[in-house]
């Protein structure tokens, strides 16, 4: 995705409206985020992948949904400088703990020292691993099948067909996936033929290949909502 696309983008959110998005995030948004969250967003602002930082009007979401379920025990496939992690972390109890994965160290340790002057360092284990290896070596252990209350998925769009599959095995009955990107940029509604070249390709596909597979999924209670580039909460039923 080209700079100035991102960035057009990022100023109107799905909604497609400056005006609106702006609204949302000065009444509501911004005068509730954790400080701490200010500066991962801050800190990644300058950072050439600024744009696959979660949206904070997602994360104020994501944070709900992880009070509603009592979330403990949870999941992140996808770090990159932090800020849906350490959402995570300053919202699960002070004995949570948040099993954070990402194949690139360099770009955590941009938000760790905010996550650690936060004071919720020591609830993050975070593995710089490919996250299907990790998910896998999580199923050995029958301890961690259905022991997870939450999990958060935006990492790489082509494996998460693969991610829900070991999400469904690792989730605790009542237990919620979030994915992230799901409308991506909104093409997903678009003819192949008229999507702009910087939405194209494998993840696009993935990413419509993931809906629809979730829409068929009795194993879930659904929700796909327009909010960032789009999140698909899942609530494990069986
Ligand atoms: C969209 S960013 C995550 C954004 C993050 N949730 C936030 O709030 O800023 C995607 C991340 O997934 C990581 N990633 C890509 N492929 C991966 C894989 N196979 N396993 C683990 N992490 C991966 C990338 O290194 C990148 O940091
Ligand atoms: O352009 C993007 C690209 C990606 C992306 C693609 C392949 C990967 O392997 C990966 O890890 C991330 O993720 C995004 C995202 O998550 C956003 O929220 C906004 C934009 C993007």
């Amino acid at each position: 995705m080209t700079d100035k696309a991102k960035q057009a983008a990022s100023s109107k959110g799905l909604l497609q409206s400056e005006d609106l998005y702006r609204y949302i995030l000065e009444t509501s948004v911004y005068p509730r985020e954790p400080e701490p969250l200010k500066k991962i967003r801050d800190v990644t602002a300058d950072h050439p992948w600024a744009m696959m930082g979660t949206a904070p009007d997602a994360g104020q979401l994501m944070a709900m949904l992880l009070r509603l379920v009592n979330a403990k025990k949870t999941i992140e496939i996808g770090v990159f400088t932090g800020y849906s992690l350490l959402l995570t972390a300053l919202t699960i109890p002070e004995d949570g703990q948040i099993t954070a994965i990402d194949v690139n160290r360099e770009t955590y340790e941009i938000g760790l020292p905010i996550i650690k002057k936060a004071g919720v360092d020591h609830k993050i284990n975070f593995i710089e691993s490919e996250a299907l290896s990790v998910l896998d070596q999580l199923l050995k252990y029958s301890e961690n099948e259905g022991s997870f209350d939450y999990a958060f998925v935006d990492a790489d769009k082509d494996n998460y067909c693969n991610y829900h599959e070991r999400l469904m095995k690792l989730l605790k009955v009542g237990g919620i996936a979030v994915y992230d990107n799901t409308l991506w940029g909104g093409t997903v509604a678009v003819p192949e033929e008229q999507v702009p070249d910087h939405f194209r390709g494998s993840s696009r596909q993935a990413i419509l290949d993931l809906n629809r597979s979730l829409a068929d999924d009795p194993r879930v209670q659904l929700s796909h909502v327009a909010l960032g580039d789009g999140i698909t909460i899942c609530r494990r039923i069986f």
